[in-house]
């Protein structure tokens, strides 16, 4: 478990976190999300003692990481995957932190097995791809066989067939029990593999749910519902706040309203129902919507788009 507690980094005039408060709970992926320069690395930093939070706290199992006295034991992490002595093979690389962390030598062997690595465990490191790099970082944080796991953007670099690995290999480990941080500035590479997000934008949380309560946000979501008589339905819900428009045959198309509310109202009237169907918004359009205006960057609309 990662606790997150009013956590604030300042850096002169810029505030990076700002009175950050989450939870990431074991035995699910967490997806954290935020545009670039949200304040996701930082955070990821603060919460494994790299970096100094200006205040609030952030601990792992209840405790300060820098208080484990095992560290790869208790998490293990891939921040930065160019932050490897390139004239070093990968096997030696993983020896030394074995080493340092009091690791046993043959999780090497078995940590380049799990990413894919074992037929270039002698090679240089300098030669190695971003995505064989993205490998050896994740091997490393496999290293401890720790009970938390964070990974900032881990699938840069990585080709179709790795992406579809490091996705498997992410629900295995919370299927195991573990608990799993993922950061992403790209809402589609979370869809396949969260669980739940952690959505921040200028330092600041903007959600802590499961994707299908985020995606209830976007605007685009909505329930279509058939009824015996939807003139009166229509009336009804629209007398108790929601916004009905016509849909095909006859179909109600209602936003701003649950479909367990619906249910109820229709239940309570005596109206028939014969289809009660949520459509949630496409989690991207959620994503763009809840971080318009927390982006730092943004690319201004094409000339053609300014109708
Ligand atoms: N060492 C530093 N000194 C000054 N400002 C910093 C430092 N590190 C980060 N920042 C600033 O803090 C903010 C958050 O940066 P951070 O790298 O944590 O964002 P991020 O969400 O990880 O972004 P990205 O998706 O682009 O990696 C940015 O405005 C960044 O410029």
């Amino acid at each position: 478990m990662i606790e997150v507690n009013q956590l604030t980094k300042r850096y002169g005039e810029v505030t990076a976190v700002n009175g950050l408060t989450f939870t990431v709970r074991p035995g699910c992926v967490t997806g954290f999300l935020g545009p670039n320069g949200a304040g996701k690395s930082t955070t990821m930093r603060m919460i494994l003692g790299l970096n100094r939070p200006t205040s609030g706290t952030a601990t792992i199992g209840g405790r300060l990481f820098a208080r484990h006295r095992t560290g790869l034991r208790h998490a293990g992490a891939l921040l930065d995957a160019g932050d490897v002595h390139g004239g070093r093979s990968a096997a030696a690389h993983l020896s030394a932190l074995a080493h340092s962390n009091g690791l046993p030598r043959r999780r090497v062997g078995e940590v380049l097995r799990e990413v894919g690595l074992e037929g270039v465990a002698r090679r240089r490191v300098s030669g190695f791809s971003l995505g064989m790099r993205q490998r050896l970082g994740i091997a490393a944080a496999l290293l401890g066989d720790p009970p938390v796991l964070l990974f900032d953007e881990p699938v840069n670099g990585l080709d179709p067939e790795g992406v579809r690995w490091v996705r498997g290999l992410f629900r295995r480990l919370a299927g195991e029990g573990r608990t799993v941080l993922v950061s992403s500035h790209l809402m589609s590479e979370m869809e396949h593999t969260a669980d739940r997000l952690v959505v921040i934008g200028q330092g600041e949380l903007i959600a802590d749910e499961s994707l299908a309560e985020f995606a209830a946000r976007g605007t685009g979501a909505s329930v279509t519902v058939r009824a015996a008589d939807p003139a009166e339905l229509a009336t009804v819900l629209s007398q108790a706040g929601a916004r009905v428009r016509q849909g095909d045959d006859g179909a109600l198309i209602v936003t701003g309203m649950s479909a367990a509310r619906i249910g109820e109202l229709a239940f309570e009237r005596r109206i028939l129902l014969r289809e009660l169907a949520p459509r949630t918004a496409s989690l991207e359009q959620a994503f763009m919507e809840l971080t318009a205006d927390r982006a730092d960057y943004r690319a201004p609309a094409l000339a053609g788009d300014a109708r």
